[in-house]
């Protein structure tokens, strides 16, 4: 019987297998150790640029982020750069470049494509983590890829990745929405919020501040700084030291964090205060999104009541409105002041709130959503939790109104339409649903 060897029955362990004796042997055997050396050589140098360029050692705050994913992964290379400088480029005349971060995000998409539909530069940064489904998030980025916006992929704590960034565009603006969102998994992982809001923000601001020409810094505060205030509705002029939620808190701090970069390095600021931003290619933790979702389903859903069954309302915003607010805050920024990490004169620092001056009850929008989705809501009424929620918000706009030329335009009713028809149409008629 023949001896020969089929490749699926060489013995798995190699020291029991007898290599054939022939006259090519060492010549071959030499080649294979030059190979291996060679191989071993170039592993090692992967290895080593890998760990060299690894953004784990550039964060200042450690915090429970092991389920996300948050590496930034490889970059570098010319066909990198120019995938970078063709997103950036200003292709209209007075145009702008801007850097926006957590630009696969909810309001960072719309903002990204609203830029460079009207001819500015943009460039997006994203980290992609999974607080929220990771698809539709991948979803948003080819929808920008589509209008010619480039995502990188990487964290705001990533020093080295922004310097690089800066070092290929000289931004004239960023655009800085990235962040940990939501008010009651803030409960759940308060690492995340100091690691995206504060500790990012200030990678961010430290980068700026740094490079010459300093950019103009637009970035997403939130309605919920007024916390516990009773006085309506809301002005930029009411306190706002009474956070409800480590959420709020982190985004006051942010506003201060603002200030002292404003002061110390002439950095122009301006901190948008979003009050509760729902529509198309909207956040899936929201309540208007998982109401929706969960109507479909047949699930019952959570209203939240005030004490003595009062009402929780919410100043709602669609974010056609919320996307003019931005595009005008980062028209109406003036320059940074500083050069060379120094102020040179004093800078722009702003803060405005950006709502519909119109609450509703959030009983009033499980109504409409029944409405619109043809499916009565298995409704269950039940006290607002001690988990950061506050009962109303009711913003005060005339500050965005004198500045901005903000004037929100859609009703809830509207804007809600808009979105169940995408909702719909993204999720197959409901056929697949939101996680
Ligand atoms: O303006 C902001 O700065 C914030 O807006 C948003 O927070 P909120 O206004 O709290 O929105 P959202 O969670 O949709 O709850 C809406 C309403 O439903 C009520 N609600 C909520 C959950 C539930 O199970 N039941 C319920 O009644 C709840 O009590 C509330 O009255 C952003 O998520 C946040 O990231 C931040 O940007």
């Amino acid at each position: 019987m023949s001896q020969m060897m089929h490749i699926d029955n060489i013995p798995s362990t190699p020291g029991k297998f007898k290599m054939e004796k022939s006259p090519y042997n060492r010549l071959r055997m030499h080649f294979s150790l030059a190979k291996l050396t060679f191989w071993s050589l170039v592993f090692l140098g992967l290895i080593f640029v890998f760990f060299y360029r690894s953004p784990a050692s550039s964060s200042p705050v450690s915090s429970d982020l092991s389920r996300r994913s948050l590496r930034t992964s490889s970059y570098g290379g010319p066909a990198w750069e120019m995938r970078i400088k063709a997103s950036a480029k200003v292709r209209s005349r007075n145009g702008i470049s801007v850097l926006v971060t957590g630009a696969a995000g909810f309001v960072g998409t719309h903002v990204s494509v609203a830029l460079k539909r009207r001819g500015d530069g943009v460039l997006g940064l994203d980290n992609f983590n999974d607080y929220y489904d990771p698809s539709l998030k991948r979803a948003r980025q080819a929808l920008l890829e589509r209008t010619g916006v480039y995502v990188v992929e990487g964290d705001i704590n990533d020093t080295t990745l922004l310097k690089k960034l800066f070092d290929i565009v000289p931004f004239t603006h960023v655009m800085h929405l990235a962040a940990q969102a939501g008010v009651r998994y803030a409960m759940e992982n308060p690492g995340s919020y100091v690691h995206s809001n504060i500790a990012g923000l200030v990678n961010v601001l430290e980068i700026c501040k740094s490079v010459n020409p300093q950019p103009a810094i637009v970035w997403a505060s939130s309605s919920s700084v007024y916390g516990l205030n009773t006085k309506v509705p809301f002005s930029e002029k009411d306190r706002t030291d009474q956070p409800a939620s480590l959420y709020a808190a982190t985004k006051k701090a942010g506003e201060e964090i603002a200030h002292t970069y404003n002061h110390i390095y002439g950095l122009s600021l301006t901190g948008l205060r979003f009050f509760t931003v729902y529509g198309p290619w909207g956040r899936p933790d929201m309540a208007y999104f998982f109401f929706t979702r969960d109507i479909l389903k047949g699930k019952s859903i959570p209203i939240f009541e005030a004490a003595n069954h009062g009402t929780v309302a919410r100043d709602f915003t669609y974010i056609d409105d919320i996307v003019k607010g931005c595009l005008a805050a980062l028209d109406t920024a003036e320059k940074s002041t500083g050069s060379g990490g120094k102020k040179k004169g004093a800078a722009q620092l702003r803060v405005f709130n950006l709502g519909n001056t119109s609450p509703v009850p959030v009983s009033d929008l499980v109504s409409i959503l029944e409405r619109l989705l043809k499916v009565k809501a298995k409704r269950l009424v039940m006290k607002l939790p001690r988990n950061g929620d506050v009962p109303f918000t009711h913003a005060n706009i005339s500050s965005a109104h004198k500045e901005l030329g903000y004037k929100p335009t859609t009703d809830l009713q509207t804007g809600l339409k808009k979105f169940v028809r995408w909702y719909l149409n993204y999720y197959g008629n409901g056929k697949k649903s939101a996680q």
